[in-house]
């Protein structure tokens, strides 16, 4: 089936209390791996591009191997989506380029400028079959070489929601509940230790969550930041020459909790960059003899794919639902 919006992929979600993974895309192995494990296990996908992924690859790259993969995996629906997307020039490049999904991400700006620049997004976008996703509210951590520091971060605040989707016409919205983007979400200080001696951090603000969802009913929420930063890969990036200490993600459970209520778009890309790079480190060290970038691309793409197959049927709750 050709590329689809998201619009009903969101209304199933919504209803049958499961989520959509949106996943981020740079090459051709990270897209292959992600569709190969949705169209294995019959799941809707959005597979979305940002800034700096266009500025890597090329949007014209971006989109061909999206189409590709569109072609390979005939029987799920795909979405590509422009994530983070910054003004509104960038939005309508990927409008006219053949995306079916773009997010304004106008949540630095004051509330009133945001809806301006959300409104004038949705109405061009509208206008050519394409769905918005916008923003209130700050996430902290990295996006696009911005760094957002911890006490600059705001969770949403629940009474605007109602005037900014009532006045944007936005179609889903992504909202701060304590979640944060890259490796590094908390502080080992802001965590505590279960009986087996990991490492859980402060839970999500599921009231900030719950309230929203009480002023929007039926309306679809999206999660930012929710990679879950696998310690396994973590472990394996350390052992074989990397340093990344303390890096922590959000549990899985809260992200099933999540997923069952009225948030369908859960976005991950630390977790499938964390699997390739600790594949690819290990592949190095074990095999200092070979430079064949496909001898260590294949295992990259195979751990993306079980990574992905694992979101799908053990967290989001998608598997099947294509
Ligand atoms: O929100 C994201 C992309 O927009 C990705 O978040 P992570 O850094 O937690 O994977
Ligand atoms: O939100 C951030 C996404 O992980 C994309 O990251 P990027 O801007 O480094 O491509
Ligand atoms: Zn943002
Ligand atoms: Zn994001």
């Amino acid at each position: 089936m050709p590329l689809v919006t998201s619009t009903e992929m969101f209304k199933k979600a919504y209803d049958g209390g499961y989520a959509i993974g949106a996943f981020n895309v740079n090459n051709m192995e990270i897209v292959q791996g992600i569709t190969e494990a949705c169209q294995e296990e019959h799941a809707p996908v959005i597979l979305q591009v940002s800034k700096g992924a266009r500025a890597y690859a090329n949007h014209t790259y971006l989109v061909k191997l999206v189409e590709a993969a569109v072609e390979c995996c005939p029987d799920i629906p795909i979405v590509l989506h422009l994530d983070h997307g910054p003004d509104f020039e960038t939005c309508k490049s990927c409008i006219d380029g053949g995306f079916t999904s773009v997010m304004i991400d106008a949540s630095g700006k004051p509330f009133a400028e945001n809806i301006e620049i959300t409104k004038k997004v949705v109405e061009y976008a509208h206008d050519h079959g394409v769905v918005v996703e916008a923003e209130l509210g700050t996430l902290a951590g990295i996006e696009d070489e911005v760094k957002v520091a911890a006490h600059e971060a705001s969770y949403t605040r629940p009474e605007e929601v109602e005037e900014f989707v009532s006045k944007t016409g936005c179609d889903s919205l992504a909202i701060a509940i304590g979640t944060s983007h890259g490796a590094y979400k908390f502080k080992p200080e802001q965590c505590t230790r279960n009986e087996k001696g990991i490492l859980v951090p402060p839970p999500l603000r599921f009231d900030v969550l719950e309230e929203v969802s009480k002023r929007l009913p039926g309306f679809p929420i999206v999660l930012h930041g929710s990679s879950s930063v696998p310690q396994e890969y973590v472990k394996m990036v350390n052992e074989f020459g990397g340093q990344m200490p303390n890096a922590i993600g959000v549990p899985e459970e809260q992200l099933r909790q999540a997923a069952k209520l009225s948030v369908c778009k859960i976005n991950i890309d630390s977790d499938l960059r964390l699997a390739m790079t600790g594949t690819i480190r290990k592949f190095m060290a074990e095999h200092p003899d070979k430079f064949d970038p496909r001898e260590y691309l294949k295992p990259a793409r195979a751990n993306i794919k079980e990574l992905v197959r694992h979101k799908l049927v053990d967290v989001l709750g998608c598997a099947g639902k294509a």
